[in-house]
């Protein structure tokens, strides 16, 4: 029985997909596979029987990718599962930033027990006055899944809308509106829009992209959004540039001891994927794709190896080798087969930065002796027989 450990609960829609051959297990050190959302991996000591982790969501700065990578274990996330959840609540966020819904309903509550409040409140109402978002300039930073439907409803409610991403995939700029405007400098998204709205990873080349140099070079009274990760923006800052008036409003999803006690900002508690559709979505693929690598050693949405497909195993044996990016190892690994008869009737290799993956259809089964071959050979990271 092969076993699954949750660390975080999944949607009841995905694990339903695990097949009669799957179990789910409490004990993490029995596990062949990990499915995750937000519960950090970072000091976890991953179980001999690890074979593979899902994120069912999108960012997966929780997980230690190169770690993972070096022992052979096959890291996916669901891409645009949860994409539209998070647009909607950032055109929420919009609202929010722009009309003074809250500070309205919060005088609603306050003078409930008010019996002129139907009166009171037309003198009242100019306290919370607003702005509409038609016309305005709305930067989208990133153009991912996310970004992309974010800047093509933002279009479609009237924002004029620059989208910077120096790294879009063509698969997004498919995706996105004519009307959004693309933009190759980010100083320009930072000196000309009303509104900036934050799509990218916490990367090492992300984090901190909101700094005090970003923020002096904004329009007095610009609207911030994070729907993305706290670290992006420097919140020391952010904290001062919103104390000057110089930012109107923080909208974050993030809540931290700084982000919570800064006056003009709007924190939710990162329920940007908090939606019972998109946590349908993201267990549902995390599954499929957890399956589809257990059984068929297939590699689809990985963040740390490379995509392959060889479709349904149907051979006697399918041997899937993961290994370092380095030369002669396709030599090596053929090599060790063609000494033990075994002949190869299929196979693909395919690579990405420093790690690469070989899967083969073979006409027999390899025994112990040229796995343990194949396994001895200086780069490879694991050797599956499926
Ligand atoms: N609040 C939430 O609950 C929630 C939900 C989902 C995702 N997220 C966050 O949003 C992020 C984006 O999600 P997504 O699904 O759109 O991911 P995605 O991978 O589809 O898109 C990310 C985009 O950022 C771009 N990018 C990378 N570095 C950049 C840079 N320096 N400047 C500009 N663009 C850059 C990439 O090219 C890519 O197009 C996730 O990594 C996650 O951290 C938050
Ligand atoms: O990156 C993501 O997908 C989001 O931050 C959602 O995280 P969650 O699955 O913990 O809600």
């Amino acid at each position: 029985m092969r076993k699954i450990h949750c660390l975080n609960a999944i949607s009841k829609h995905g694990t339903d997909l695990l097949t009669a051959d799957y179990e789910l297990t409490d004990n993490v050190k029995e596990a062949e596979g990990i499915l995750v959302r937000s519960a950090s991996l970072h000091e976890m000591e991953f179980p001999n029987s690890l074979l593979a982790v899902a994120r069912a969501g999108a960012g997966v700065n929780n997980i230690p990718l190169d770690a993972c990578a070096q022992e052979g274990i096959v890291v996916f996330n669901t891409p645009g599962a949860n994409a539209n959840a998070v647009k909607e609540l950032v055109i929420g966020a919009l609202m929010l930033a722009s009309r003074d819904i809250l500070g309205g309903i919060n005088w609603c509550i306050d003078n409930a027990e008010d019996a002129n409040i139907a009166k009171s409140v037309e003198k009242a109402k100019k306290a919370f006055a607003g702005c509409e978002i038609r016309g305005k300039k709305l930067g989208v930073i990133g153009l991912g899944a996310i970004g992309a439907e974010v800047a093509n409803a933002c279009a479609g409610l009237g924002m004029e809308v620059y989208g910077y991403d120096p790294f879009i995939s063509v698969q997004a700029a498919w995706m996105l509106s004519r009307d959004v405007k693309h933009t190759t400098s980010l100083d320009t998204i930072f000196q000309e829009c009303d509104y900036i709205t934050l799509h990218v990873p916490a990367l090492d080349s992300t984090k901190g992209m909101i700094n005090k140099n970003a923020l002096e070079q904004m329009k007095d009274g610009v609207v911030v959004l994070n729907f993305a990760r706290d670290l992006l923006v420097d919140e020391d800052a952010m904290a001062e540039a919103l104390a000057s008036g110089k930012v109107k409003h923080y909208m974050t999803d993030f809540p931290n001891t700084k982000s919570v006690h800064m006056k003009g900002a709007i924190v939710t508690p990162h329920i940007g994927a908090s939606t019972a559709e998109s946590e349908d979505n993201c267990a549902k693929m995390a599954v499929k794709e957890i399956m589809d690598y257990i059984e068929n050693g297939n590699i689809r949405n990985s963040v740390n190896y490379p995509a392959c497909d060889m479709g349904v195993k149907k051979t006697v044996a399918r041997v899937a080798v993961l290994h370092l990016n380095i030369p002669n190892m396709i030599g090596q690994i053929t090599g060790v087969l063609a000494g033990g008869g075994i002949n190869i009737s299929d196979m693909t290799n395919k690579s990405r930065d420093k790690y690469a993956y070989t899967l083969m259809d073979l006409e027999s089964v390899p025994d112990d002796i040229l796995v343990q071959k194949l396994n001895a050979i200086q780069g490879v990271l694991r050797v599956r027989v499926l």
